[in-house]
């Protein structure tokens, strides 16, 4: 398949291109030439994630030089449980969707272990430097799957003072081929950065950057394969096209459904939930897309207020960007986690239970038409200093998490300027 910039509709790159260069050179974002459909139906949702994976998936890679090997990306990305569970109950329509069984404890394991795979199959004899900007949760994920891969080194830009501690550890815990940067600004910052530093092509060429955000499509498409499989999941007892409720910060998230929901996925309403940061919100009440500076949220992974794939659902046909938007702030995502742990015992990260609340305002009608499927998005004890006090007990940490304790950690500091990360990068590929 041919992939466009949404800047410049004319220049065509393949698959394997536009994942290697994470961005397209014009300062757009890789879209697919056209979506592919699959046939209601078609992809059986009794097969192993991975399986069904690869199935959804093969379109995009159709006569490109990974199309042999994408079995074996998916089979080494998906290898950890994706539950579908019922959190209030069987007898209420909500189900939670749990995406932090991975190795860091959130849906960015996903994408990250993706693209590494794709990464080792693409990098030939020198390695990528993988840059990523993170508010929380992708610069672990990032690292995680990095960590001792001669294809690549990554290095993860995170925004001083707003990471939970447990983050923090997460993104500057890894081997030496992982460089954890804290920024002296906000996530836009290091965004920001991530992307001036793609835009200059000296810079970009001698460190052979690539990105691992969610701006590189290939981050996208194993989201948009769990998405679709979990559709097929949800739909099997619901009458309606179970909707779907999606904890947004930078979009890609809310952009891989939509995708899978274009491609035949059976997804009904969309409503991407966000947190205090509104310029998703504004977007929908007034039709202008306007960026604003972040601000800081307990649900920080997505205190985003320039949220880049915002351009990759413009660029889809309007019905299928069809989607409503919820705000919850920090007092309700407080209340969230308290009642629904007091109702049922069930524990919400800070962003899942954005999602879940918006499911509560719903109402009882609109909750009893359909199976309603919300992203719980990364485990409790990744935000243990929130949660705890909310639901007056500890909250245990997964194996994989619980391994993190252990390890030693390491971090730089830079100031929010282009010449400084350039400084760095060359002082990293030297000592490297
Ligand atoms: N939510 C993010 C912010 C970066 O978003 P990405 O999906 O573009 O990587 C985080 O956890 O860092």
């Amino acid at each position: 398949m041919k992939l466009l910039s949404t800047c410049d509709r004319d220049a065509a790159f393949s698959l394997s291109e536009a994942l290697r260069l994470g961005a397209a050179p014009d300062g757009g974002l890789f879209m697919p030439a056209h979506v592919p459909v699959h046939v209601r139906g078609s992809v059986p949702s009794d097969r192993s994630l991975a399986e069904f994976a690869a199935d959804w998936l093969r379109p995009f890679f159709a006569d490109d030089t990974l199309e042999g090997e994408l079995d074996a990306i998916c089979a080494e990305a998906f290898t950890f449980p994706v539950p579908l569970v019922a959190p209030l109950g069987t007898d209420r329509s909500l189900r939670a969707l749990e995406l932090f069984h991975g190795p860091t404890g959130a849906f960015k394991d996903f994408g990250a272990r993706f693209l590494m795979g794709c990464f080792d199959r693409l990098a030939g004899s020198e390695p990528l430097t993988v840059l990523a900007a993170t508010s929380g949760d992708t610069g672990g994920a990032v690292g995680c799957a990095a960590e001792n891969r001669r294809s690549a080194r990554a290095v993860i830009l995170f925004p001083a003072g707003r990471v939970s501690p447990f983050q923090e550890r997460q993104l500057t815990c890894w081997a030496d081929n992982v460089t954890a940067v804290e920024v002296e600004g906000d996530f836009d910052d290091c965004q920001r950065l991530v992307k001036a530093a793609f835009a200059q092509p000296h810079l970009s060429a001698a460190h052979r950057l690539t990105s691992a955000n969610s701006i590189n499509l290939g981050r996208l498409l194993p989201q948009a394969a769990y998405c679709a499989h979990a559709a097929f999941r949800a739909a099997e007892n619901s009458g309606e096209l179970p909707g779907f409720i999606v904890p947004s910060g930078n979009l890609g998230h809310g952009f891989a459904l939509l995708l899978a929901r274009a491609m035949g996925a059976p997804v009904g309403p969309v409503i991407l939930a966000t947190n205090a940061n509104r310029t998703l919100l504004e977007w929908h009440r007034t039709g202008r897309y306007e960026a604003r500076p972040s601000v800081a949220t307990l649900a920080n992974a997505m205190d985003v207020g320039n949220p880049s794939n915002f351009e990759r659902v413009a660029a889809l046909d309007p019905g299928a960007a069809e989607v409503t938007v919820e705000l919850v702030n920090d007092d309700a995502i407080k209340a969230r986690i308290a009642a629904d742990y007091a109702a049922s015992g069930y524990v919400w990260c800070p962003h899942s239970a954005i999602a879940a609340e918006t499911w509560h305002r719903l109402g009882a009608k609109r909750q009893g038409e359909r199976a309603w499927v919300t992203a719980a998005t990364a485990h409790p004890f990744k935000f243990a200093e929130t949660v705890e006090p909310l639901i007056g007990s500890a909250v245990e940490p997964s194996p994989a998490l619980a391994s993190i304790e252990g390890r030693s950690t390491a971090k730089q500091h830079i100031p929010a300027r282009l010449e400084a990360l350039a400084e760095l990068l060359d002082r990293e590929k030297v000592a490297a």
